[in-house]
Order: C-alpha cells, then sequence, then structure tokens
C-alpha cells in the first residue's frame, strides 16, 4: 500500500509531495515522475527485482509491514473485498468454491480474512521467506483456516507457474507493481493456464490517476494506470468482466482498483 503522488495538487511536476509510507504523518519529496511506459527488465535477477526483494527483506511480519504502516485500512480493504467476492460467487457463471490461490500473499492478510471463508483450500505464493512462514503460522491460528491452508510456494510471481486447471478463484493484490510488464503479461499467461474454466481471477491494485506510470525507488516498484492493467490482460487472452474503484479508503492513497478478469471462452468447432 502506497501513498499517492496526486497529480491533481497543481505542484511543480518535479515535486509532488506524497505521504511518506513508513511515517504517514509526515511529507516527503519525490523526485519527478518518470514515464516507465515501456520498462522491459526480462533479466529476472535485475536490481528492480534484487532491490524489492532487499526492501521487503527489512519489513517486519506484521500487518503495518505489509500496509506500508497503513495497518489500520486492513479492515476496510477487507471488508470492500469481501462485499465484492460475494458478487462474484453469486453471478451467472460463479466459480465453484474448491481450490483459490493468494499471489504475493504476504503474511496470509487476504488468505486468511478472505478467501478462507469460502474456499475449501487456498494456496499462496510469496517470495520473501520470513512472510512466508509467518503465513504458515497465522493461517494455522484458526481449526478453520488450519484445515483450509494448502501449498505455500515461497517464489517471486515471475517464476511462478499454477498448475494448469486447478483453481477456482485466484487473488492478486498490491503485488504487481513489483513485475515488469513483459513478466507481467507472461504471468498472466499462465494464471489463465492454472484456472479452471469457471474460474475467475482478481486484481486489486494501486493505479495512477494520469496516464503515467511512477516509480517507488524505495521499494522498487511501479504503479500503472488502469488501462495499462487492461491492455495487458487482454493481451493475455483475458476479458474483463467487472473494474470497481475502492471508495472507503482515506484520502491521499492512490486510487484503488478490483478487476475480474475470466478466461476468453474457445470458440466452439463445427
Ligand atoms: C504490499 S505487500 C501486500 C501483501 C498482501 N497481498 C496483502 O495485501 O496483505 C506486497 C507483498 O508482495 C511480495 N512481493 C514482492 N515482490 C514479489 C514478487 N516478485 N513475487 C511475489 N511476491 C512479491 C512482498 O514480499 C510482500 O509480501
Amino acid at each position: 500500500m502506497s501513498a499517492e503522488n496526486d497529480a491533481s495538487n497543481e505542484e511543480s511536476p518535479s515535486e509532488k509531495k506524497t505521504e511518506d509510507v513508513t511515517n504517514p504523518g509526515t511529507i516527503r519529496l519525490i523526485p519527478e515522475t518518470k514515464n516507465l511506459e515501456n520498462i522491459k527488465i526480462s533479466d529476472e535477477e535485475s536490481s528492480f527485482y534484487t532491490d524489492a526483494k532487499d526492501y521487503w527483506s527489512n519489513i517486519p511480519a506484521t500487518l503495518d509491514g505489509m500496509l506500508g504502516g497503513f495497518g489500520y485500512i486492513s479492515s476496510l480493504d477487507l471488508n470492500f473485498s469481501e462485499r465484492y467476492i460475494r458478487d462474484i460467487l453469486k453471478s451467472a457463471d460463479p466459480p465453484q468454491r474448491l481450490r483459490a490461490l493468494d499471489c504475493g500473499a504476504g503474511i496470509g492478510r487476504i488468505s486468511k480474512n478472505l478467501l478462507m471463508k469460502h474456499f475449501e483450500t487456498v494456496d499462496l505464493v510469496e517470495q520473501d521467506q520470513k512472510f512466508s512462514e509467518e503465513a504458515k503460522v497465522y493461517c494455522s491460528s484458526s481449526d478453520d483456516s488450519a484445515k483450509r491452508l494448502g501449498t505455500v510456494y515461497n517464489v517471486g510471481l515471475q517464476k511462478f507457474t499454477p498448475e494448469p486447471n486447478t483453481y477456482d478463484l485466484i487473488w492478486s493484490q498490491w503485488v504487481l507493481g513489483h513485475l515488469t510488464d513483459e513478466d507481467l503479461l507472461e504471468f498472466f499467461k499462465r494464471i489463465k493456464v492454472g484456472l479452471k474454466e469457471t474460474g475467475a481471477f482478481v486484481i486489486k491494485e494501486n493505479v495512477t490517476k494520469h496516464g503515467t506510470v511512477e516509480k517507488d525507488e524505495d521499494d522498487s516498484s511501479i504503479t500503472r494506470p488502469l488501462k495499462t492493467y487492461e491492455t495487458i490482460l487482454k493481451n493475455a487472452g483475458f476479458k474483463v468482466t467487472q473494474i470497481v474503484r475502492q471508495t472507503n479508503l482515506p484520502q491521499g492513497l492512490f486510487p484503488v482498483y478490483l478487476m475480474t478478469c475470466r478466461p476468453k471462452k474457445k470458440k466452439a468447432i463445427n
């Protein structure tokens, strides 16, 4: 979770104010927004990935750590997602409730408090080892969630390949800014293969307001415009069936959007 760099405040483009996410009470200046629209870093050991790994290795395995100092918004986030997921499960073409996957799962905040309420088994993918270990503990802290905990994959999403035709729902939140556009496209294609035919892929991400990509040098991530996600999802063969903005978050944060994607159905051959 990051504070936004809100260009609508009419500040000098080279000195936009944003809340310091490590200390939400202060304001820091960040360098001019870089347009990274064409960022292409195909080497997974490039500094874009290693810097992010280093950043997260120094973050505590707590709710506050997961949310960049905004731990207090966890329940607002989860309540909104709860309503969203219920709508998907009530839709005309609902996923089954057997197996879900939580991508960039951190300590399992979403797995335990959202996905495990609806799915029999939940697998997690998380790159940081200490978060992966804490996720196993956190998700086993009640009898009900303990029996729903599946496999915790301790690997980066850029290297993760789900088993084909496995998941009813795949949830990815506040992590995709850690993948380059190129790796994101390949990741989406693999996710599509990992979904069952009636499965749904939900992404929940910060987006920029003004059509540009913004880089956060602290955690080595990028924030993309909504349109970029739509384009990459379509190129990966997904149909975006719903896009909703989360409305109940405090001001000063990036806009947060949820998107539901379904695999495009193959045309029947006569
Ligand atoms: C902002 S936290 C969000 C965690 C969780 N999705 C939540 O909302 O509570 C970002 C998480 O993404 C993980 N992460 C960063 N880069 C990753 C990558 N390339 N692959 C998988 N996970 C990654 C971090 O270790 C961290 O746990």
